[in-house]
């Protein structure tokens, strides 16, 4: 089969041979990756490390790799969104597969192994805050995976029917993609005392999410129906912003995802937590442990 070769424009090299917005090398990276959205959470992830390799930052991308008990793990920030995992999750796929030096993809390709460690708002009566839920599946509002081809064979498509059907849902909001996580790694990472659950990765904080400011919804009933809805056993936990992307353009590159999340916002009791930043740490060394 004829290599797929990577012209300048698709995939941008840095002078000093890194990837275009991560600005990593590909000899930087581990096959075991934590993402986090806040590049502040980089360090508290990195502060459990034994020995630290590198140390990059780039816009909302802070990427350390090092090694925590003999595990060579780097963690990176994404920032918020699955706009920004979209580069993200390419970039890395791109330093592990394909070649720097002659821009042709490697064979045998390498499947890296990505968890997320998040802040997300619980959905229902037994995620209140503080809360770790793991991704079991991931509901995509933001649209991203439509624009891939394969999107269909990597989808549940017969969970995403009952969806739209139960929410009525408008196509002026585009399609929403269901998503499984990596069986093998949420087993591996969600143990037996994490929560595993559905998650809602929303486009916005805000409106996507059914927070009302100023501007009302224009589906008020929208959380209503979300905390409702019930598909094979299946409940929706919790929103975020990113896990969606991260795990359908993992599967659709062969890398292993999932996501875990603490609660921080009880959307139902109406209550948050804004001191989370010393709670999280008890996810991270699960997490580390367990990666
Ligand atoms: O705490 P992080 O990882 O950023 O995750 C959540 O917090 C951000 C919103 O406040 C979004 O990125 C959402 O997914
Ligand atoms: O409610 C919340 C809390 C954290 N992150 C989100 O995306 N939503």
């Amino acid at each position: 089969m004829e290599k797929k070769y990577f012209a300048e424009s698709e995939l941008i090299i840095n002078k000093d041979s890194s990837v275009f917005h991560l600005h990593v090398k590909p000899e930087q990276l581990a096959d075991k990756v934590i993402l986090v959205g806040d590049p502040g959470r980089v360090s508290l992830v990195a502060s459990h490390f034994d020995e630290k390799e590198c140390d990059i930052h780039n816009r909302e991308f802070h990427t350390i790799t090092g090694r925590y008990k003999n595990k060579r793990i780097t963690v990176l920030s994404t920032g918020i969104g699955c706009d920004n995992i979209d580069i993200v999750v390419n970039e890395l796929d791109a330093l592990a597969n394909i070649d720097f030096k002659t821009r042709y993809e490697k064979s045998p390709l390498k499947s890296l192994t990505l968890v997320r460690i998040g802040t997300c708002g619980g959905l229902q009566e037994y995620t209140p805050e503080g809360t770790y839920i793991a991704s079991e599946k991931s509901i995509g509002f933001d649209g991203l995976l439509n624009y891939y081809a394969g999107r269909n064979e990597v989808c549940d498509l017969a969970f995403e029917e009952a969806f739209v059907k139960h929410m009525n849902w408008s196509a002026q909001k585009g399609a929403p993609y269901v998503i499984d996580s990596d069986e093998e790694t949420l087993n591996r990472i969600a143990g037996n005392d994490m929560v595993r659950g559905v998650t809602i990765s929303c486009g916005g904080f805000f409106g996507p999410q059914g927070r009302v400011l100023r501007v009302p919804l224009a589906d008020p009933h929208q959380n209503e129906k979300i905390e409702n809805f019930e598909y094979n056993g299946h409940r929706i936990t919790n929103f975020e912003m990113e896990s969606s992307a991260l795990h359908g353009l993992s599967k659709l590159m062969g890398h292993k995802a999932v996501t875990c999340c603490m609660v921080i916002a009880n959307r139902r009791a109406l209550k948050a937590n804004v001191e989370y930043k010393n709670s999280i740490d008890g996810l991270i060394e699960t997490v580390l442990d367990r990666i």
